[in-house]
């Protein structure tokens, strides 16, 4: 398998300056700069504990770093106000393990909940029409009818990406999106992820462990080792090295 190379647009979606975050005395993050450029699948990988979801967590908004600056599509994350903060989430979507789908509803009403709160005014039509499109991005429109429970977990974790798709966001953020998947269930979802990137024209972070989905997915790969992204370019150009903070992850993926 090839590795993906790098888009070509230099157009910044998110733009990380030296950002800092600490708990207590325990400092997370220790001035990290990472760009997201428009069109492309940026993974994001790092040992347990590195700051990966701290990270996330501070690009929407739910966490707020204690110095240097985070713009996501324009606007200096930390300085809006909760309204602002609302419409910016509105066009990022949030691909996390604990967005589970509600057990007691339809795939069809699962679909339909994002739309009917978020979005006033759309008529029933507009809402069908909605739903049906993201089912067959997702190429799961036989289960319209169905219950989450007769799902598989490939499945449920392909309708929960169809419930972020349906408003339609600038900005993916996919959180270990194969974790706890079969291998074959992997490749399905990492072709997702590439077919969203190509149909929706998203520009995405890919948090993994995985580096069958990093290689396959990921246009760039960005390390976060000590607080810092200290390696940042194609797959084999981070991989393409000694450093022992970078190898294990390698060799745990592919030597066994
Ligand atoms: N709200 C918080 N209060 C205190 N400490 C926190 C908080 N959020 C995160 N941390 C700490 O920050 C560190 C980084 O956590 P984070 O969840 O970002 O790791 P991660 O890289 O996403 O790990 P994993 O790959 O296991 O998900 C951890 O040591 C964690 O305990």
């Amino acid at each position: 398998m090839e590795a993906k190379s790098k888009t070509t647009t230099t157009e910044t979606v998110i733009s990380i300056r030296n950002v800092e975050k600490s708990f207590g005395d325990y400092q997370v993050l220790k001035g990290a700069d990472l760009d997201l450029y428009k069109g492309e699948n940026l993974v994001v990988l790092g040992r347990s504990g590195t700051g990966k979801s701290v990270l996330i967590k501070i690009i929407s908004g739910l966490l707020t770093q204690d110095a240097g600056t985070v713009s996501v599509l324009g606007k200096e994350v930390s300085q809006l106000n909760a309204k602002e903060l609302l419409e910016l989430r509105l066009r990022i979507g949030f691909s996390f393990q604990s967005s589970a789908l509600y057990d007691s509803m339809t795939i069809r009403q699962n679909l339909e909940f994002p739309l009917i709160r978020n979005k006033k005014n759309l008529t029933k039509g507009e809402i069908n029409k909605a739903v049906e499109t993201v089912l067959d991005a997702v190429g799961l429109m036989q289960t319209i009818n169905q219950m989450p429970s007769e799902l598989s977990g490939g499945q449920k974790k392909r309708i929960g990406i169809a419930r972020t798709l349906i408003l339609q966001p600038e900005i993916m953020l996919y959180d270990e999106p194969t974790a706890g998947l079969d291998p074959i269930t992997c490749l399905e979802i990492n072709r997702l992820i590439n077919e969203v990137q190509e149909r929706y024209k998203t520009s995405s972070i890919v948090i993994t462990h995985d580096l069958t989905c990093a290689k396959e997915v990921g246009n760039r790969i960005a390390m976060l080792l000590d607080g810092q992204f200290q390696r940042a370019g194609t797959f084999d150009e981070v991989f393409d090295t000694d450093d022992q903070r970078v190898t294990p992850f390698f060799e745990y993926n592919f030597i066994q």
